[in-house]
């Protein structure tokens, strides 16, 4: 496992053709006769991060955190936001086939990403146990679950535009996605921090109804975050309208986990368990 740091955030970190130069390493560097090439495809992600350029990757550590979740909880279907390029999906898909799962559905925006990520799980020989959705995720989500594609997840992975997570959150608890002892783990709630998530899985029910009823007819969060954090995605957020209420009923119990960035820039993940469902009236 490489131990050092990635190196730092530039002003432009993504999407700059790092993501297809990694691809290049990775291929080139592989070892084909590595016993664990999930294991092996991650290392070299890392090393490229460590030596060549930053990567927008949960990283080591608190991937470490994710993965004793998964070791746990023994999904049978976990959902990952925002897949970037396949750096939690071969990690996380890895750790759930390992622990007996059957598939791991990861949404990601971007095409050019998504082809970069596909190619890692390929290469990571997890192909049989990831499907990719490709689009925003709050449309893919509704979508997967109207074609019979998707029902419940036993975890979900939250990592992509920060300011949509509960958005997604409350898409996924319309459609029953979410269901008792569903774990939801949220990166990023700690660098760059995402109040209103925190805020929201760590409300009880008559908490959720009261500001349900102060808040306007929108659930745009995108004010509560720093301008870097909404402007990054902000061709996505501009065009991806779906909604759904929610189940403000649902009784969830959350806690923190902290942890650092592949940088050392501290950070944490949120883990949250659904306690229980409000009864159908
Ligand atoms: C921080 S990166 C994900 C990193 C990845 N989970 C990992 O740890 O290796 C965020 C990703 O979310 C994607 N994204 C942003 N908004 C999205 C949306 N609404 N739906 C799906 N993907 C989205 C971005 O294109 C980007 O690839």
């Amino acid at each position: 496992m490489v131990t050092q740091d990635y190196k730092q955030k530039e002003d432009i970190w993504f999407d700059d053709g790092r993501e297809e130069r990694l691809l290049e390493y990775v291929k080139e560097h592989l070892d084909l006769a590595a016993s664990n090439k999930s294991e092996e495809v991650i290392r070299l992600i890392d090393e490229f991060g460590v030596n060549h350029h930053y990567m927008m990757n949960v990283g080591a550590r608190k991937g470490r955190i994710v993965t004793e979740v998964i070791t746990q909880r023994k999904p049978k279907t976990m959902i990952e936001l925002g897949s970037y390029i396949g750096y939690s999906t071969v990690l996380f898909a890895a750790a759930m086939r390992d622990a007996g799962g059957q598939e791991y559905i990861s949404f990601e925006r971007e095409p050019k990403f998504a082809r970069v990520a596909a190619a890692m799980v390929e290469l990571a020989g997890l192909a049989n146990h990831v499907r990719f959705v490709i689009g925003p995720s709050s449309n893919g989500l509704v979508e997967e679950h109207k074609a019979g594609r998707l029902s419940q997840a036993d975890v979900v992975f939250l990592d992509h535009y920060k300011p949509a997570y509960v958005k997604d959150l409350k898409i996924m608890e319309s459609l029953g996605v979410i269901r008792v002892n569903t774990v939801l783990v949220a990166d990023n709630v700690i660098e760059p921090g995402n109040p209103t998530y925190l805020e929201y899985v760590r409300s009880t029910p008559e908490k959720k109804q009261q500001r349900l009823k102060g808040e306007a007819a929108t659930s745009d969060d995108s004010i509560a975050f720093p301008s870097r954090a909404v402007n990054q995605y902000t061709k996505e957020y501009a065009t991806d309208k779906t909604e759904l209420p929610g189940l403000p009923g649902i009784v969830y119990k959350s806690r923190i986990e902290h942890s650092h960035e592949p940088t050392g820039v501290p950070d944490g993940i949120e883990i949250t368990v659904c306690l229980s469902l409000p009864s159908p009236n």
